[in-house]
Parts: C-alpha cells; structure tokens; sequence
C-alpha cells in the first residue's frame, strides 16, 4: 500500500521495517557544528523562557497550541532553518512546520508513556541533540481486557535509538495508536527490541550512557488563529 502521507522518496531509504507504519530514522540529519549552535541558541534563551516539569523542562516555540487553535508566533531564524529543512523532506505533507518543542533530559530523567493526541496529527519529527536515549513505545490499554493487570513492562512494545544529531519522523499507526516514553534512567542496554539498531549504529548488549540531551519537536499545528483576527473581534 501507498504511504497515504507522500513523504518524499529521499526518506524512503530510512524507514524502519521492524516498526509498524510509519518511523523514518535520519542519522546525521546535522553536523555536529549545527549540533553546537543549536545548543547555543537553546541556552542562549531568557530563563523565564523555560517551563520545569517533573523529570524534565521544556520551551515552547511558535505559540501554545490548543484545542481552538493557535495564536501562532514567529520561529526565530535559527529555529526557522530546521523546521523548513525538515518539512522540505515532505514530512509535512508539503506544509511546512510551526511549532517547535524544546525539551531538556538530564540523565535519569524521562517522559512518561503519552500520546501527542490530535493537536498535532499526523506528524511528529524529533531532532535529538547532546546524547543518545532510547524512546521506548508502547500498546494502549486493551479496554476489552478488563480483569487482567496491563502493567507498562507487559504493554512494551519496542524502542529506538535516538543517537545525537539523528532526525525521527513518526507518521500513521505509530504515531496514532501507540504511546511513547522515555524511562528515567542514567545508562540505556540495547536489546533486539529496538527497531532501528543497524540503522543507529548499535549493538544487542552494549550499554549507551546519557548525559544531558536536548530534543527539539519539530510539528505542523493544522488550527492556527491569527492576532489581527483576535483583535478584530468585539
Ligand atoms: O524528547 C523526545 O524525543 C520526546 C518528546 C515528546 O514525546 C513530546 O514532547 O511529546
Ligand atoms: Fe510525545
């Protein structure tokens, strides 16, 4: 069957074939001086610009989206280089990214198991800096088993290794009926559960330690409203 969401052939050579449809995995998406300024630019944001979470803290970028609809905000340029070469891949179906989420993992943190719900559907693409992870995805509660305890470890499913300077693009099933997380531990042992490991350049046993790693969530928002819009009204 046809990939209903024409990315374009440049990605076909890295989709994942041990995954449900659809991950494409781009190791070396950027150099390590894009790497470094990226970081930089990260850093180089105003304090009151991050949000401390439990286990991680993250900068929202492009407006805060919402089930009405964005207010959207201009990217600054040095994230406007990335969201423009990832959506030139077609990841976006020829749209082209608005929003970008920055989070910041130190070792020993994580996200729990989530969805990222309809708000985003149906692309989510990941540029990781600074360390490696593993992203690990899991079933959802199957509603019909009722009387059985569905414990995380039995709703696991597989990972990926996410190496730094790597772009992810998860699209269709992966993206809509499967959760996904990062544990919170200090060191990640490669199983043959994770997807992409040839493609990552890994190994079944090798253990890959975290230091602190910064992702940027590169996303379309489809619902956008405008400030003159807004103002416009009584
Ligand atoms: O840091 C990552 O790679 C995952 C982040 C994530 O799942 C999210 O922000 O929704
Ligand atoms: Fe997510």
């Amino acid at each position: 069957m046809a990939n209903p969401h024409k990315t374009s052939a440049e990605l076909e050579e890295y989709v994942v074939k041990d995954a449900p449809p659809t991950v494409y995995y781009v190791p070396a998406f950027i150099t390590e001086a894009e790497e470094a300024h990226l970081l930089q630019q990260v850093y180089r944001a105003p304090k009151p610009k991050w949000t401390q979470l439990s286990g991680r803290r993250l900068q929202n970028w492009g407006g805060l989206p919402n089930p009405k609809g964005m207010l959207a905000e201009k990217l600054p340029d040095w994230l406007l280089t990335y969201t423009e070469k990832v959506s030139a891949l077609g990841a976006f179906a020829g749209k082209t990214a608005n929003h970008v989420l920055v989070n910041e993992y130190r070792p020993e943190e994580g996200i729990m198991p989530h969805e990222d719900g309809p708000l985003y559907h149906p692309t989510v693409t990941t540029i990781s800096l600074g360390s490696p992870t593993l992203l690990d995805f899991y079933r959802p509660v199957d509603q019909t088993q009722t009387g059985v305890l569905q414990t995380e470890e039995s709703r696991y499913m597989l990972s990926l290794l996410l190496q730094r300077q790597s772009l992810l693009i998860v699209q269709g099933e992966m993206y809509e009926h499967y959760l996904h997380g990062i544990r919170g531990v200090a060191m990640d042992t490669l199983t043959e559960h994770v997807a992409n490991l040839s493609l990552a350049g890994g190994h079944v046993g090798e253990v890959v330690p975290r230091t602190t790693r910064v992702s940027l969530t590169i996303r379309h928002v489809p619902k956008i409203c405008h400030t003159n819009l807004l103002l416009g009204r009584k």
